[in-house]
């Protein structure tokens, strides 16, 4: 069992980053941390093991989404290449309003998913055992989301073909990059107006101690996307829109 890290130095965090976080929240997020060191024994679901970077790089990271961007009661939202989670668990722990659906392409992260639902009695969760490229072409999916999400899975360019097609008109995609998020930006400009992404901004932060740079590329989506894409399995990871 992981040594806890003390609940206030995780609200001051959580405070200086202008955000807040209950005990109740901070109690769930344990619970989830516990449940993915457990089975990262097994399988390798996250190569950050020591408590306190847990909280700084993937859970303090995942809520910076609520500084960047207003999300709406009750928003559909999709995590696209989830892994272990995140950033999707540790929205829905913090807002559970929100229809979260936790798309992963590796069956076994899948069954880590399922257990986390089932442990820790989500409501609202859809764990998804499939590609995005296919998911975006079926029609339960396509243009249905609010909200698309995304951490450390693919070049801006792939993502957006990844994203784009699972949210509706007026909707948003958020990348959660690192400091080359601008010119990734630059470099798939073209991509997200041709599958119907149209403003974009980007918002960024330090995280404290390590300052990493994280930046968040959110996209309005302003059309609809051609039915063309997403295109085949691996088609967008091999040749990214240009
Ligand atoms: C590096 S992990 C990141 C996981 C998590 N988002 C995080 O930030 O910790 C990337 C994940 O994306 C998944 N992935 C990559 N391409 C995908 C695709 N086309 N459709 C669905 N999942 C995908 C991989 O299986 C992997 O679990």
């Amino acid at each position: 069992m992981p040594v806890p890290v003390n609940n206030s130095i995780i609200t001051s965090l959580i405070r200086n980053a202008g955000l807040d976080i209950t005990v109740e929240q901070i109690t769930a997020i344990n619970e989830y941390i516990n449940l993915l060191l457990e089975a990262n024994k097994q399988i390798n679901l996250t190569a950050i093991v020591e408590e306190g970077e847990i909280w700084r790089k993937h859970v303090l990271d995942s809520l910076l989404i609520f500084c960047a961007l207003a999300i709406p009661a009750g928003a559909r939202v999709i995590d696209v290449g989830t892994g272990a989670g995140i950033p999707g668990f540790i929205l829905k722990i913090c807002r559970p309003d929100i229809q979260l659906t936790l798309l992963e392409a590796q069956q076994k992260k899948v069954k880590f998913l399922e257990k986390v639902v089932a442990r820790m009695g989500l409501d609202g969760v859809d764990c998804l055992w499939g590609r995005a490229e296919e998911v975006g072409q079926n029609k339960n999916y396509r243009e249905k989301y609010n909200l698309a999400v995304a951490r450390a899975v693919a070049p801006l360019n792939t993502l957006a073909e990844y994203c784009l097609p699972l949210v509706q008109v007026e909707g948003f995609m958020v990348a959660y990059k690192g400091p080359a998020g601008e010119q990734e930006l630059v470099a798939a400009e073209k991509a997200i107006n041709l599958l119907g992404g149209g403003e974009t901004k980007i918002w960024q932060h330090q995280l404290p101690e390590g300052e990493e740079k994280r930046i968040f590329v959110i996209i309005k989506k302003e059309k609809t996307t051609p039915p063309a894409y997403p295109r085949r399995v691996g088609v967008p990871a091999k040749r990214p829109l240009k």
